[in-house]
């Protein structure tokens, strides 16, 4: 047990891998970090900072090389349902409806029918998709997949939602239109999330908490505490205010990372 009243502390965290050729790749090294209930982090860094590799040592997909995970209190020692993973690709079950993926964990968890039933006709409803329930996977857009993606984490009712770039293949309209469901699902549900990103707006407009890696192995360089997201929230188009205050964080932040995968390309 630790004595943190955070919702997650990392302590001393690092990983290093092994190369099919017996080399060791050291990813991340010495990262400590506090979050709280209700936050909303955004990570980002050079390409190859070990970003996703921090994600699943929070998931609980693989454990660190050391230091050590807690979560609620309790040392992290594999998955759970509290703990939501958003990919980039979304892995939905492509012989399952949209509404069936939805109703995916809870039916594994032996959740009652009508409650699953009812849960994932809610959840199609919030995330637009409701008319879209009885379709294939196959039938969907990229952007509906992620929808759907959502709303099956979503019905596991976790308290931490895990998303390792959720919006990086989609096109930009639709980027928008998920940055706003994402801030709007934040709010209602109070979750607390953790979302690896590349795109300085993305995480300057839906973060309250910024971490800036420093490249491979990464460790966190910077934090920034914002609060960007909030001028979004009444506004149907999603965008949040750009002011002076706004640019030069995002020019900061852009030199941060620029200088890091330019010294990276030297090394090469
Ligand atoms: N399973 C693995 N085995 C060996 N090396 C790995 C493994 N997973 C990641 N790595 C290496 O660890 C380093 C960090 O990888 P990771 O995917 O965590 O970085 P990232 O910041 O998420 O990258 P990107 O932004 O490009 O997605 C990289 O050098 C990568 O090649």
């Amino acid at each position: 047990m630790t004595q943190s009243s955070a919702l997650l502390e990392i302590k001393n965290v690092g990983m290093v891998y092994e190369s099919e050729r017996s080399e060791t790749i050291p990813a991340i090294t010495d990262i400590n970090l506090k979050i709280e209930k209700g936050e909303f982090i955004c990570i980002l860094g050079p390409s190859g900072c070990g970003k996703s590799t921090l994600l699943k040592i929070i998931a609980g997909y693989q454990f660190p090389s050391n230091g050590e995970v807690f979560y609620d209190g309790e040392k992290v020692t594999g998955p759970s349902w509290d703990r939501g993973v958003v990919f980039q690709s979304p892995t939905l079950y492509p012989w399952l409806s949209v509404k069936e993926n939805v109703g995916f964990g809870p039916k594994v968890r032996g959740l009652n029918k009508d409650i699953i039933e009812k849960t994932s006709l809610r959840l199609l409803q919030e995330v637009g998709l409701e008319e879209h329930r009885d379709k294939a996977v196959f039938e969907l857009s990229g952007g509906m997949k992620q929808r759907v993606a959502l709303a099956r984490v979503l019905a596991n009712q976790p308290q931490m939602i895990l998303m390792d770039e959720p919006l990086g293949a989609l096109d930009a309209l639709t980027r928008l239109n998920m940055q706003g469901l994402i801030r709007d699902l934040w709010q209602q549900t109070k979750n607390t999330i953790i979302m690896i990103t590349h795109d300085v707006d993305e995480a300057l407009s839906l973060g309250t908490r910024l971490l800036v890696m420093s490249p491979q192995p990464g460790t966190i360089e910077k934090s920034y505490e914002i609060d960007f997201t909030y001028s979004a929230q009444s506004k149907n188009n999603h965008r949040v205010k750009v002011d002076a205050e706004y640019l030069s964080l995002k020019d900061e932040i852009l030199d941060i990372i620029n200088i890091a995968a330019q010294k990276e390309l030297n090394k090469a």
